[in-house]
Formats: structure tokens, sequence, C-alpha cells
């Protein structure tokens, strides 16, 4: 049983923060979803980019170490997802986004639910909105597809079903490498990496068509809650993560490349060795509908993490806690959430 959900029922929402806006019926950006210019909006000119990680090559824990300690994200290659895999689930979110802003609206996340149709869940914490619309799902999509899809929900199910399948052995696999670099035995590596337990979620992102990009924001900045993230983000771009010293960075999608980063558990677990990289989503003028779908791997719900990476010299930068506790913790504080489990 996937409980994660559970840790999201005592933060209820208000609707305003759930129903996204009918994107079809709109010819100009309203105000409710003009954001301030920023400075740092545009993308600096120096345009580094961040690794790719080869999972055939043979010194692959060392190379994704050193990727997750320098940058916290990185592109992975040899991954062994078939690209079919990674079309028909695109496929199937872009069907999904597709329908009628009404038929979209049956499989509402409830306000203290975690699952279904909505608004980015950090939406309360800024007071413009996104120019984005979200499906969460953790476990079977199947409630929310019969909603969506009452006569035709199976392929649906089937796809999104598949998929997580693959992502969590690949978010295993990596897990496992990632470990091995922080020089974890075998034994501490299993306790992470404990299949079955690992609590997951999967969601689908669109940024719809925008008449005036520039003015919006696709997703606001934001680290993840998980160990790590994958990310499928198709062939459009507008990821951009922040690196100290550089600024917003561009993470271009490559051919069948998957984006992996680091989260806040993954972050706690390293002592902070690891960065939980702040990353949003811009939108470009002229630039079709953007989707993307984001693997959220974590650990079970109460499970506790703590700072496993030590040697004889370095102190626990963070306390122990449970994952239920953490997403309690940020969900009031989105960003300065480690700062209350820090020593
Ligand atoms: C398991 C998760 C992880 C969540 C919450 C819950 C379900 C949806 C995820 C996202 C997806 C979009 C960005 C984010 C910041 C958001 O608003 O919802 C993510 C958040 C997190 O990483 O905290
Ligand atoms: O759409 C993207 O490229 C990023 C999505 C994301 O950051 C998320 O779902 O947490
Ligand atoms: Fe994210």
């Amino acid at each position: 049983m996937n409980t994660l959900s559970e840790a999201y029922r005592d933060h209820p929402l208000h609707l305003h923060h759930i129903i996204p806006l009918d994107f079809d019926s709109v010819r100009t950006v309203p105000e409710s979803h003009v954001w301030p210019p920023s400075p740092a909006f545009e993308p600096d000119d120096d345009q580094s980019s961040i690794p790719t990680v080869d999972l055939m090559d043979p010194d692959a824990v060392k190379l994704i170490g050193h990727a997750c300690e320098t940058w916290g994200v990185f592109h992975v290659i040899n991954h062994g997802i078939p690209m079919d895999i990674l079309d028909e689930a695109e496929s199937e979110a872009r069907r999904l986004f597709s329908l009628p802003a009404g038929q979209k609206l049956r499989a509402l996340r409830s306000p203290a639910g975690a699952t279904g149709y909505g608004l980015a869940r950090i939406s309360p914490f800024f007071n413009k909105n996104m120019w984005h619309e979200g499906f969460t799902v953790m476990g079977s999509p199947i409630d929310h597809a019969r909603e969506l899809w009452p006569d035709d929900y199976q392929r649906f199910c089937d796809v999104i079903e598949d998929y997580q399948k693959k992502m969590k052995e690949l978010a295993e696999t990596l897990m496992h490498l990632i470990l091995k670099s922080l020089d974890l035995s075998e034994e501490e590596i299993s306790k992470v990496v404990s299949s079955g337990g690992a609590s997951t979620a999967l969601q689908l992102n669109s940024y719809p068509f925008c008449p005036d990009p520039s003015r919006v924001m696709g997703l606001a900045p934001h680290t993840d809650t998980s160990l790590l993230t994958v990310l499928y983000q198709s062939t459009i771009d507008g990821l951009q993560i922040f690196k100290d010293g550089a600024g917003w960075v561009l993470v271009s999608p490559t051919n069948g490349s998957l984006v992996v980063n680091v989260g806040d558990f993954l972050h706690i677990l390293s002592n902070a060795r690891f960065p939980n990289v702040i990353h949003r989503v811009v939108l470009k003028e002229n630039q079709k509908q953007r989707l993307s779908l984001a693997y959220f791997y974590n650990p079970p719900v109460d499970s506790h993490v703590s700072p496993l990476a030590l040697n004889s010299a370095r102190i626990p930068l963070y306390r122990s806690v449970s994952v239920r506790e953490y997403v309690d913790i940020k969900a009031s504080n989105l960003e300065k959430a480690l700062s209350f489990i820090r020593i």
C-alpha cells in the first residue's frame, strides 16, 4: 500500500489552490497569472551544462557520485528504459491534458487528497498562479482514470503502471550506485533501498501554450522532497536549475535521456554533501504545450532519514526525521523546511 498520500491528508488546501485555469478559453494572460519580471528570469549567457552519466560505464559509481556532489542533477543515458515506454506514457499524458476542462475537473484532487488533477502542490506559497496543470499518481491510477474515461480507462492504467514499474527499477539502481559512491555498506544500502517499502509518486506535468510566455511562470522554483527524482521531459525545453555561482542553467532535453535530481531526503542522507537542487520551469515564445513526467522515489513513509555518510571526522548536520514528519514540516514551510531539522 502506498501511504504517502496519508502524509498530505493533514494539510488540506483551498479549492482555488487546486483548480487550474481553463487554458483553452483564454486569449490573454489574466492578472492572476502575471508574475513580476525578475532580473534572474533570463538564463545566464554562460551556458554551462549538467553532467551526463552513462549507466553502462564501468566507472558509473564514481561518475554518479561526482555528478551528485558537484551539481545535484545529471542526465542519465543507457538507463535501460525503452523509448516506446517513454513515448507511450507521454502520449497518455497528452491524451489526459487534451480533455475538455470540465472533464478533467471530474478527477480533481480533493482538498485533503494527494492524487488527481490540479495545480502544483506548492501553489499556496506563491501569490500568483503558475502556467501549469498537473496530475498526481500514487500507486494505481484506476480511480481517477475511471472518472476521466468511464468506458475506456484501461489503456491509461496499463501504460502508467508499466511506466512506474520501470521507473522504480531504475530509481533503485540509481540509489544503489549513489549510496555506493558514499561508501555505504551493502547492509546500510539495503535499509534505504528496501524494495517494497519505498513510497513513490508520479507527476504528469503540462505547461499549455501561452500567449505571453515572458510574463508567466511554468513551475516556480522548488526542491523536490524525494530521495531522487527521475524526469522525462520529452523534446521541449524550459527546465532550469539554479547553480551557485552560475545562476539559472537550462537543462535541455536530449533524445531518450532522463534527468535525475537529488531531492531533500538524499541531501539529508548525504549530510549535505549532495545539494538538493533548486529548479523551475519557464516558457518560451511560440512554444507548443510542454509535457513532462516526474517520478519521485522516497523512503518508506514511516521510516526515518538521517545523515549516513559520516566518517569519524564529520558531525551530522541534520537530526533524524521521519518522512511523514518532514512532509508535515514542508507543508507549512516550503523553503525553510531543512532549517527545522538542522542541528
Ligand atoms: C510525492 C510528492 C512530491 C510532490 C508532492 C507529492 C505529489 C506531487 C509532487 C509535486 C510535483 C510538482 C512539484 C512539487 C514541488 C509539487 O508541488 O508537487 C512536487 C512535490 C514535492 O516534491 O514536494
Ligand atoms: O517539468 C519539468 O521539467 C520539471 C517538473 C518538476 O520539477 C516536478 O514535477 O517536480
Ligand atoms: Fe521538481
